[in-house]
């Protein structure tokens, strides 16, 4: 067969599933390359920035001889772009510098992430769509408002990042492999997040068995200040890498059906005895999106901390509500 032969009878081979990663500033465009590199899919990166995500696109699909990956990446300003994606992963915003909180974000993310959601709806309506734009729970609210999809199909990323910065500091703390540290983080993302040191693990030894009940505390506590002491670091905006390698984690499990069970901002409706609010929850990812939300039992202190932590949320969700962007 002559080339141009293959080329016209099998156009399917590089036919892969499409992510759109809307924000190309620094969470956007770790996660587009993270995602490419794995070849999880192609990749449309999108921004409001004219040249921004065209740029990016054009370095990453470079260095895709190097890490030898096929996916495509497109960077672009025209949401016709992002057509029929199955995936799209919203990270469009303005980031929080020292002295603020994710809440101070809250006026001007609520208004970003609602008209990109207006965008993605118009062009995917059978899309999946993972948001990271803080505060975080409020914004996956509001997309899910806007957006009008079944909770299973808009899912906020959190708890898996803020696991992991706990897996990070357990590791440390006695000196072992990264990969035997399970841990979970549940709740809202912000100061009121629930570290589970009770359902944390090393090679399956229960941490609290290997950990003091002091020494343990100050881990949980760094967990929660984690994204705040990174802040106060880089000054001029946040976190960057282990959210994209979280939100990817996400995207890993939806796109290749893995049935993962992870950490995922849910829309409740009864679990936990919560109802109407996102909140941190174990739950089961896989192609169909959220397909499951594992319900723990949780002792007085846990119960009541997730309390504390949705009773914040619904204070951000309440000023959303009355924003009247749906
Ligand atoms: N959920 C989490 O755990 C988590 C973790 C890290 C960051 N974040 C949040 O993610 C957001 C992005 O963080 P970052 O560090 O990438 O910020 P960044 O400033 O580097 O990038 C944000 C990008 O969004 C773009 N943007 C703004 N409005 C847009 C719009 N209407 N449409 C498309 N693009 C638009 C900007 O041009 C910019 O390129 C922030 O709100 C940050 O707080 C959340
Ligand atoms: O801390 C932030 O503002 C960004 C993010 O939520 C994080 O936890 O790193």
């Amino acid at each position: 067969m002559r080339w141009s032969d293959i080329h016209a009878a099998d156009s399917s081979v590089f036919t892969r599933k499409k992510i759109t990663v809307v924000g190309a500033g620094n969470v956007g465009a770790t996660a587009a390359f993270l995602a490419a590199t794995q070849e999880l899919a192609n990749i449309v990166l999108i921004d409001v920035v004219e040249g921004i995500p065209q740029g990016k696109a054009l370095d990453m699909r470079g260095s895709s001889p190097i890490l030898r990956f096929d996916s495509s990446v497109t960077g672009t300003n025209d949401y016709a772009d992002t057509a029929n994606s199955d995936l799209v992963i919203i990270t469009a915003g303005i980031a929080r510098k020292p002295g603020m909180s994710r809440d101070d974000l809250l006026a001007i993310n609520a208004g970003i992430v609602a008209d990109v959601t207006r965008n993605i709806v118009k062009h995917s309506p059978d899309c999946i769509i993972l948001v990271v734009t803080n505060p975080l729970d409020a914004m996956v609210y509001t997309a899910l408002r806007v957006s009008g999809f079944p909770k299973h199909r808009v899912i906020g990323m959190a708890g898996v990042l803020d696991s992991a910065r706990m897996r990070s500091f357990i590791a440390d703390e006695l000196e072992v492999s990264i990969n035997n540290v399970t841990a979970f983080v549940l709740g809202g993302h912000g100061d009121t997040m629930v570290p589970l040191p009770r359902y944390s693990t090393v090679a399956g030894i229960p941490v609290t068995e290997l950990i003091s009940e002091q020494r343990m505390k100050e881990i949980c506590e760094r967990t929660a200040d984690g994204g705040a002491e990174v802040v106060r670091y880089l000054k001029t905006g946040s976190a960057f890498y282990a959210p994209a390698a979280s939100v990817v984690q996400m995207a890993e499990a939806i796109i290749r059906d893995n049935k993962r069970v992870l950490p995922c901002c849910a829309y409740l409706e009864g679990e936990y005895g919560m109802n109407g609010y996102y909140l941190g929850v174990p739950c089961k990812l896989g192609a169909g999106g959220l397909e499951a939300i594992i319900e723990l039992d949780l002792t007085e202190d846990e119960q009541s901390g997730l309390l504390r932590s949705m009773e914040a949320v619904a204070d951000l969700v309440k000023v959303i509500d009355e924003l009247g962007l749906y």
